[in-house]
This record gives C-alpha cells, structure tokens and sequence, in this order.
C-alpha cells in the first residue's frame, strides 16, 4: 500500500513522508491516533479543507506516529489533585560514543558514516536519526538505507513532558525529572522513577551519574538531605536506604540480590515478609556511600554496546517515616518511599555481539523489559476501556510482581526514556518511542497514599497477595531450571504459579493441605500409642516373670520367716534378730529409725540387672528375706507384727542398730561355693552373680547367687541348696564332698554351730540370743566366708541366717523340739541335706554356766559392726579332718579373721564347741 501522507495538517511545515505503510502488526498507540484528531481543537477549523483519504487512512494505520507540534496532543501538565498523567521523559545521549569498544561497532559506525557522507543527505546532522524539535518533541528519522529498503519513513513523537537534548546537564535532568518527585516524597508521597531504554543509551549515567556529573540519585539525595538541613524537620523523619537488584544468571530463573548490605540473595519470601534490608542514613555522605557500595556490587559486564553494561535490573529505595517522639509518630508527615529503578537496556543480538551467558542474560532482560511493557500497555487500555480487565502480565516477572502496584496504576510512575541519537541505533530508538510514548496517557487516579502504614506493610502490599505460595514454588521452579540443560530463556512458571488464586481458593488449599498433615500426624500418634500399649503389656509381662523369678528365690524364706514369725515367738524372735541385724527393729530406743533403714536394701542380679530382692511387698509378704539379711517394710506388715517390732524394741537392745552395709557385700564376694578340686573353678564364678545393694547407699551387700534356677543360692549369711536342681556337676562335687566326708557346708557347719547360740525369746535366754549373731560359716577350702546356711523350704525347718538361727518348731524333729524346749540352751540345726542318707545334725551347746559377764563382753563386741566375716574353713577343715579334741584351743590361723582371730583367740573353744566336735568327729567317723 505505498502511499504518501502529510502529517497532520495543523503542521504544514513539517512533512512527514512516508512511502510504506506501517506494518499492521505495529499496533502500539493505535488508540490514540483518533483520540489525537478529536482532541485537536484546532481540527475544526479544518473542516473546510477537503479531507485526504489518504491521511486518514494513515492516521487509521499509524497511529503510533504522533503528530508533529500538536500542542493539543500534549499531555497537560500533571493535574493538581487526585489525578494526573504519567510522566515520560525523553533524554538523548550525545552522540559521541566512547565505549563502543568492538571493531565491529567501529567498523558498522564508520561505514554508517561513510555511507551518510557519500549519499550527502540533506540531514546536516550526519549519523543523527532522532533530533528533538522542542522541549516536548522529537523527530526520529530513518537512516537512508532503511528508507530505502524498508521504507521507513521520518516519525515525530510529542507529547513528552519534557526532551532533553543531548547537551543536558544532568542537574537540568534531576531538577525538571526528579525534583518534583522528590519534593512530594518530602512531603509524603511515594512515587517511582524509571529509566527506561536501549542497552548503553545512557539509562544508568542519568539515573548514577559519575562522580564529575552526579545523576539522579545523589542529587535526589542531596536535595532531600539539604531539604531537611535547613528546616525544623530535620529531626522529625529518618531515612532508609535499601537496594537490590533482580538478576537472571545465564538467564535461569531470578535472583533478588541484596546490594545496600551484604550482597546476599534474597528470596521472593524474605521480599514478601520483611522486604528489602534497609541502612538507616543520616546524612547525605552516608546515604552515598550506601548507593556507590551497592553499585559496585551490581552485576555489570562488558558488551559490543557498552563497557559497563548492566546486567540486572536495579531497585533503590529511599524510605522516610516519620521519627518517634515520646513513643509516638509525628501526626505527619506520614511514611513515603520514592522508588527510583534503572532497568537493564533491551539488546539486539546483533549490535551486542551477546553470545552464550550474556546472550541468555539479554534474553532474560528483553523479556523483563517486554513485560514492564506489557503491563503498562494494559493499564492504559483498561484506563481507556474500562470493560477491558487488567492483564495480569506482571505476574511474568519478579520485577513487575515486585512493582505491582505502580504497573495497576496504584502509585505514581514517572519515566524517563534514554535514547542514542545515531543512526544505527534507529531501530532501538523507534522501538522504544512507539512502544513507550502512549504511556504519557496513563493516569493515575485516587492515588491514595498509605500515609500512616509503616513501610514494611506498603511494601509487602507491593506484592501480590496470592504470591506468597507461587513465589515458593518459583523457587522451585528456578532450582528445577538451574539443574536442566540451561537452555532456557526465561523462568518458566507453571500455570499454577502464574494463575491468580482467588483468596477463598487459596484458603481452601491451604486447609486441605492443613487437613492432611493433621491426619498424617494422627495416624502417627495411633501408631505410638499402640506401640506404647504393646510395651505396656510386654513391659507387664516382664514384671510378672521377674515376681514369678523373685519369688523362686526367695518365696521358702518368706515363707519359713512368715510361720515363724506367725508360729512361735521362738522363730519370731529368730526372724526379728534377724531384722535387727538388717536394720529393723532396734531393741534398745536409740534405733528407732532402724525399720525406716529395711526398706532401702535391695538384691540386684549382676548379670541381668533384675531386682531380684527377696522382699516381699505385697500383703502375704511384708516380710522380705535377703541374702544375708531380712528386709521388713513396715508399712505393710500387719498390726501384729508391727506390735511385735515396736515391742522388741522395746526389750532388745540391738548390738548393731546400723550394719555395715559395706561389710555384707564384701562377705558376699567371699560367699562362694567353693570347687574341691580345681576342675571345678567355675563354680565360684556362678555363684558370683547375685548381688545386694542398698539403694541409699549403693553398696554392695550381696547375697544369694545368680539365678533362681541355679539351684544353689548362697546368701551372706546362708547357704540355700535346692538338691533337685543342682547340675549334675554340682551333685557330683557335693557327693564326693559327702563321700570323703570334707564336705564344706558340713564342715562349716558343725564348726560354726559350734560357737553358735540359739536365743529362745523369753528374757532370760538373751545371752543366747546374742550369742547366736556370731554364727559363721567358712569354707575350708576357698577360706570364704559364707556364714551361715539358711534352710529354705518348709521341710527344712531350720533357717540359718548370718547370726541367726531361725526354726520353724513345728517341723522340728521331736527330738530337735525337745532339745529347744528343754533348756533352749542347745539348738538343733538340721541342715538339709543334699543326701538324705547324709544328714549333718549340728548342736550347739551353750556354755552353761559361763559368766554372765562373758556374754555382756561377746554382747558388747557385736554391738560393733563386723566389718569382715573370717573364713576360717581352711582350718576348720583341718580341723575337722584332725578332728582332734586335743586341740581345742588352737586358735584359728585365718587371715582375714579379724573378729575370728578375736573370738578364737579370745574365747577359746567352748565347751559347746568341744562337744559339737565330738559329735562331729562321730558323724565322720560314721
Ligand atoms: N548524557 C551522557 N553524557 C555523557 N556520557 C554518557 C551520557 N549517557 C551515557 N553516557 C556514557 O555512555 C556509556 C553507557 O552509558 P550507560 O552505561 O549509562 O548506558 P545504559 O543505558 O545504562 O546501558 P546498559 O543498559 O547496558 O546498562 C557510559 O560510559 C556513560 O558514561
């Protein structure tokens, strides 16, 4: 369609010529051009002019080119109150480049010039395609070889709200761009600066300056520094600074990047809830040093275009609040943030030479820049047509996501355009002019400023409220980008991402997502909780097996103790001393803590760690039989027995209200059952196992032995022997022990019986009674002391304790009754024997007739403690096997025989002991 067309008549001066149509597909400010000619209130006078189809038809198809000089096309200047236009300004860079720094730019520029000179264009500005008419227009040119090829023709372009020509100064720039914007953000109103342009046309020289010409920024904060030096304000509003930069690396995904701080990446989260990080400044030179420290951070390389060419699209803020007086804000000014961004220049592949990382880069920058674009193109429609809904284009990028509410009109937006002059830079030029000169028409209505929101929420406002959830999947998105083949231009969001949510949408999702994880939490705590019940039971089991191996153990000494205890004041008595000596029942007033002491002592199996006391808890218990000891919990023993206690408390007086605990555990690790030959050393090491200790203190008073089903328990001061469950190994030693008649427990036996006393209960046996704790029982052949044997089961009837002798009379022998009831001097101890054929009858005779001063001496040393038991059974053995009467006063050689060495040697053999040798002897002899 070659046509030639006048520009609009009301400039008859000024032909535009233009031998090819536009292209259709150019469609930018194609709403404008009518408005144009209705606008033009000169168009009336025109009516008699005939109308060329031709021109209209022009207007119809290029409307981007605006008319020449058409004051009414003039955006009016902005409108005091609540409406007003958006500013576009144009500044032309010099032409004189310096940085073009590639021969292939130099080469391309001087045959450009070359070419220009040998057409010898009327242009007399040679190389020059964009020349400003006045402060409000310019007029673009095509260079002569696009003319002629594409046939491009000259296009004026009004309507900005002001030109700078390539001489400006920058000061010149700040004042008639920025100034206004500053002197409202004084005042309290936020506004944004944006340069806008082609890479290298001068965007970050306006906007930064250089220290000989500082641009926008410094001079914006030297005005507002200088503002407030001078007047009463100046310490009525503090000033933030933040800086951050949004940059693609190798084109993939999106990087916030902190430039006022540390220079960390910041994510679209930490954007959302807190915003940018802030440095509070002061004064002009702080506020400075904040711009430049973050300029020398900002991502920058060098192109074909231009030597520092930015790579990012940078974001300043200058935030002031208002300062807090007594707690309180000032009543105004209110809060303002002035936004001031310089975008990366839109490239051409061809005149950047970009290739690979730069090359993805410059596709990521034309694509933001496509998308600012958009966003601002589809403000101004819907400002036009209202029944147009707002494109979502900012959704596309994090810098429009970021300036959301400048790009919906919600804030003022001022823009600056940077354009290059020469001629091959037309078609960057001509792009940017039809694409941005429209935006002159936008207008922002009803601006309201959040005068008194803190800044932080303004800012968070700033972003999209349905972003919250897409911006972590950006995230995501981008992690998936940056491990693909880099191939990819742009961040590619899913739709999901990008798609807007509907607050009710969102909620729902969130509570499903919510409903989930609580349905996964309790199925988790089900779970728990059945396995808590499982150990509950397991656990329950444990306990009943670990009663069921207690009272294996010790269920006969209970037992014994209990029908003595319920018999016969006898074996009562009996069973009391035996407490005594266990802490219990004092018999004298001072130990009336003593039964308080019983219940801290506890059996311990070594090798399980099982409490295997022999205590007996419940009601049938409440007496509790240990190794060496009787525990009795008060608490549970009945009214009786408790009267009995307290009596005997009365009446005795206990020689050892406090025993070592100590003591009884090292005769426990002397208690062993004793191999005869040393095929048989293991057998000491069975018997090692069991262990007593007591819980207060953590000494060890072990007794018995290992297991409930060793069969063979020697407790400190007993020895239980269960002969149906010996190993065949253990009956074999101890039949050869009764075959050679050197059996230690018989052995033991008969020796210590023969020092020992039965203590009948009524008072005047008391002596006897006492004389009974220094029973002993040794092992001839290890030298342990393994005191005393306790007789555990019913048909026993006699229970050996430590220092006592418990018989349960009813299952006494008649002669073994009749020997306690006739004189209770002598007692019978009938140990059970492993071999019924073999039984080892012990008598005790009671020295009669010894000085009752003697046995208050014996009574006074076993007041002490018996720090250690002294086996002797090497000796009584030898003795034994002797067996010669004749020396009867040999004193014992032991060397642990401490109380031993003491009572033999003190004592001598008594005439008890004398005859419970002879009997002895007998027995072996038999
Ligand atoms: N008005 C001007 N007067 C003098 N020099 C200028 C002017 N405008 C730009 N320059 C110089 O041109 C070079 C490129 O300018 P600048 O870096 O500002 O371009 P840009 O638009 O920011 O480019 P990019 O988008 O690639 O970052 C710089 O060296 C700058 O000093």
């Amino acid at each position: 369609m070659g046509m030639e067309f006048k520009s609009p008549p009301l400039c008859p001066a000024m032909v535009t010529v233009r031998r090819n149509p536009p292209r259709k597909a150019r469609a930018t400010p194609s709403t404008t051009a009518p408005d144009s000619t209705k606008q033009n209130p000169s168009a009336s006078k025109l009516k008699d002019i005939p109308r060329c189809p031709l021109e209209e038809l022009l207007h119809d198809d290029t409307p981007q080119i605006p008319s020449v000089a058409m004051p009414s096309s003039i955006p009016s200047p902005p409108e005091n109150g609540n409406s007003e236009n958006l500013r576009v300004f144009l500044r032309i860079k010099p032409l004189i480049d310096t940085n073009v720094s590639s021969k292939k730019n130099k080469a391309t520029e001087t045959r450009s010039k070359l070419k220009a000179a040998k057409n010898n264009d009327t242009n007399k500005k040679e190389g020059i395609c964009l020349v400003a008419n006045d402060s409000h227009s310019v007029t673009l040119s095509p260079p002569l070889s696009l003319q002629d090829s594409k046939r491009l023709k000259t296009e004026v372009y009004h309507g900005f709200s002001h030109v700078f020509s390539p001489d400006s100064s920058q000061k010149e720039i700040y004042e008639k761009v920025m100034d206004p914007l500053v002197s409202d953000f004084i005042s309290g109103k936020s506004g944004m600066l944006t340069a806008m342009g082609p890479t290298g046309s001068g965007k970050t020289h306006t906007i930064f300056g250089c220290p000989r010409e500082p641009g926008i920024v410094p001079l914006t904060l030297r005005r507002i520094f200088s503002e407030t030096d001078g007047s009463d304000s100046k310490m009525s509003r503090s000033y933030y600074i933040s800086m951050l930069e949004i940059y693609s690396d190798r084109g993939k995904g999106e990087r916030i990047i902190d430039l006022s701080t540390d220079g960390a990446d910041l994510c679209s989260q930490q954007l959302t809830n807190k915003g940018p990080q802030e440095v509070m400044v002061s004064d002009v030179v702080q506020a400075e040093c904040v711009v430049a420290r973050g300029m020398l951070k900002r991502t920058t390389a060098m192109t074909n275009a231009n030597s520092q060419s930015s790579r990012s699209q940078c974001i300043i803020h200058i935030r002031s609040s208002p300062k807090m007086i007594s707690g309180k804000p000032e009543v105004q000014p209110s809060c303002a943030v002035l936004t001031i961004v310089d975008l990366a220049g839109a490239e051409r592949e061809k005149r950047t030479g970009n290739q690979g990382k730069q090359l993805l880069e410059s596709n990521f920058i034309n694509n933001t820049s496509m998308v600012f674009s958009l966003c601002l193109r589809s403000l101004l429609e819907h400002q036009k047509n209202p029944k147009k809904p707002l494109q979502k284009h900012f959704q596309n990028s994090l810098l429009t996501r970021y300036l959301r509410d400048y790009l919906e009109g919600k804030r003022r937006i001022t823009l600056i355009l940077t354009v290059k002059p020469g001629e091959h830079d037309y078609l960057d030029t001509s792009y940017l002019l039809r694409q941005s000169s429209p935006y002159m028409k936008i207008k922002f209505n009803n601006i309201e400023e959040p005068s008194n929101l803190p800044y932080q929420k303004r800012h968070n406002h700033m972003l999209p409220r349905t972003e919250q959830p897409k911006r972590r999947k950006f995230s995501n998105v981008d992690a998936v980008i940056h491990e693909g083949d880099g191939a990819i231009d742009k961040p590619v969001l899913e739709p999901s991402d990008c798609g807007p949510l509907s607050d009710k949408a969102y909620l729902l999702k969130m509570l499903g997502e919510y409903k989930k994880k609580l349905q996964e939490s309790e199925n988790e705590v089900f779970n728990l909780q059945e396995s808590l019940q499982k150990e509950k039971i397991r656990s329950l089991e444990l306990e009943r097996e670990l009663q069921d191996l207690k009272s294996s153990c010790s269920c006969g000494q209970i037992r014994v103790c209990d029908a003595v205890i319920d018999q016969s004041s006898f074996s009562l008595l009996d069973c009391q001393s035996v407490n005594q000596r266990s802490q219990i029942s004092p018999r004298d007033e001072k130990n009336n803590d003593h039964s308080e002491e019983l219940k801290h002592l506890l059996v311990t199996d070594n090798s399980s760690d099982a409490d295997v006391t022999a205590s007996l808890e419940h009601s049938e218990s409440m007496v509790c039989f240990s190794q060496s000891t009787i525990l009795v919990d008060s608490d549970h023993l009945t009214t009786e027995r408790n009267k009995f206690l307290n009596e005997e408390k009365k009446v005795g007086a206990h020689p050892s209200p406090n025993p070592k605990i100590s003591e009884l555990g090292s005769v426990n690790q002397r208690s062993q059952i004793s191999p005869r030959d040393e095929k048989h050393d293991d057998h000491s090491e069975e018997l090692k196992h069991l262990q007593v200790t007591d819980n207060s203190s953590g000494a060890d008073v072990t007794a018995s032995l290992e297991h409930s089903e060793s069969m063979v328990c020697f407790s400190q001061s007993t020895i239980l022997v269960d002969s149906d469950h010996l190993t065949t190994e253990q009956n074999k030693l101890l039949n050869e022990d009764k075959k050679v008649g050197a059996h230690p427990f018989t052995n033991l036996k008969i020796s210590e019986l023969g020092r020992s006393q039965i203590s009948p209960r009524d008072e005047k046996n008391n002596g006897h009674f006492e004389e009974l704790k220094y029973l002993q029982v040794t092992d001839n052949f290890s030298d342990a002391d393994i005191t005393a044997a306790s007789l555990e089961h019913s048909e026993s009837m006699v229970c050996f304790s430590q220092s006592t002798i418990l018989v349960d009379s009813d299952h006494l022998t008649t002669e073994q009754n009749k020997l306690l009831n006739e004189d209770k001097k002598e007692v019978l101890c009938r140990r059970i024997s492993l071999d019924e054929n073999v039984e080892s009858t012990t008598i005790e005779n009671i020295a009669e007739g010894e000085p009752e001063q003697d046995r208050a001496t014996k009574t006074e040393k076993l007041g002490k403690p018996r720090r250690k038991l002294q086996p002797a059974s090497s000796l009584l053995l030898k003795e034994i096997s002797g067996l010669n009467l004749e020396d009867e006063n040999e004193k014992p050689k032991g060397n642990r025989a401490g109380e031993r060495k003491l009572s033999t040697g003190e004592r001598g053999r008594s005439q008890g002991s004398i005859s419970l040798l002879k009997l002895i002897r007998s027995n072996f002899h038999n």
